[in-house]
């Protein structure tokens, strides 16, 4: 499937601080902020009165049983859902205050402004190259100089640039799993959004492929607000500041990491993160 990718002009206000976690400072500081969302899939209703704000320069990890509707609620933050008739999301999904769920919407500038990476790596068969300024040639007019140094900042991003400077021009089919997802996530971010949305970023990924990505996602909240759906709760727990627990599409409990983990206030989050379903 095609990445999503498009320019933003970053709009990045200064760091969140560590109280942005709590309800007041995250009305403030939230970069995306859904409310009372129903989404449907013809007759079918898939989530249920949403309400969330996902903090900005923080990663917000999602987490619940299959079928709860995580991926759902990811596919409506870039309004993938468009290209499918019969599905429809009602309330409001505000980033950066705009209402992208609203008629009317640029979905060409909205798709800059969201970026997203999928369980799967898809590079393009292309160079290394050509895949991480794909999208930013449809956006930007640069010249070659520009275009070689956003290229070097978003594999710099990705952590990848050092394995690949030497091979930029090669096709990007002869990288690893690891080296792939990387390259997929440098071709997201080389359009500069500001919403970073991970799809099971590492389901197939080794270990030492996963650690990497884990600590990518780490350094790339200074810069972009993020959205990852695990499974892996002990990955959630690695990368996430807020935790997300969805079931049945609803959302059960969102807080800080700590406090899904150690202290849910839901019975239903308590049996799900000690594996007693899903
Ligand atoms: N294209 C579709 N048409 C109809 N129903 C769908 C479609 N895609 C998903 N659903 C339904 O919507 C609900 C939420 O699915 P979704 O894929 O968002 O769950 P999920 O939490 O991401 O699951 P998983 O962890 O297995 O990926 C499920 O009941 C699913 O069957």
């Amino acid at each position: 499937m095609e990445a999503q990718m498009e320019i933003a002009s970053p709009i990045m206000p200064e760091a969140a601080p560590p109280e942005a976690l709590t309800p007041k400072a995250q009305m403030t500081d939230a970069r995306v902020s859904i409310r009372n969302l129903d989404f449907f899939y013809g007759a079918n209703q898939a989530l249920r009165n949403i309400s969330i704000d996902f903090p900005d320069r923080q990663t917000t990890a999602m987490i619940g049983p299959s079928g709860c509707g995580k991926s759902t609620l990811l596919r409506v933050l870039n309004r993938m859902y468009d290209l499918y008739p019969g599905q429809r999301a009602e309330g409001e999904v505000l980033i950066s205050g705009e209402n992208i769920i609203a008629p009317g919407q640029n979905l060409h500038h909205l798709r800059r402004r969201v970026g997203m990476v999928f369980q799967k790596p898809t590079p393009f068969p292309k160079s290394i190259y050509e895949n991480v300024i794909f999208g930013v040639r449809l956006h930007e007019k640069l010249s070659k100089s520009e275009l070689d140094e956003r290229v070097e900042w978003a594999l710099t991003r990705a952590a990848l640039w050092g394995e690949v400077k030497d091979r930029l021009h090669t096709s990007a089919l002869g990288l690893s799993g690891g080296q792939q997802q990387r390259l997929c996530i440098a071709r997201s971010i080389a359009v500069r959004p500001e919403v970073l949305l991970l799809d099971e970023p590492t389901s197939a990924l080794d270990p030492i492929s996963t650690l990497k990505i884990e600590e990518l996602i780490d350094e790339l909240k200074r810069d972009f607000t993020i959205v990852i759906v695990t499974h892996n709760m002990q990955q959630a727990g690695r990368c996430a500041d807020q935790v997300a627990f969805f079931y049945l599409g609803e959302l059960v409990e969102a807080g800080p990491a700590t406090q899904i983990f150690t202290a849910p206030r839901e019975r239903k989050t308590q049996e799900y993160i000690t594996g007693r379903f899903g």
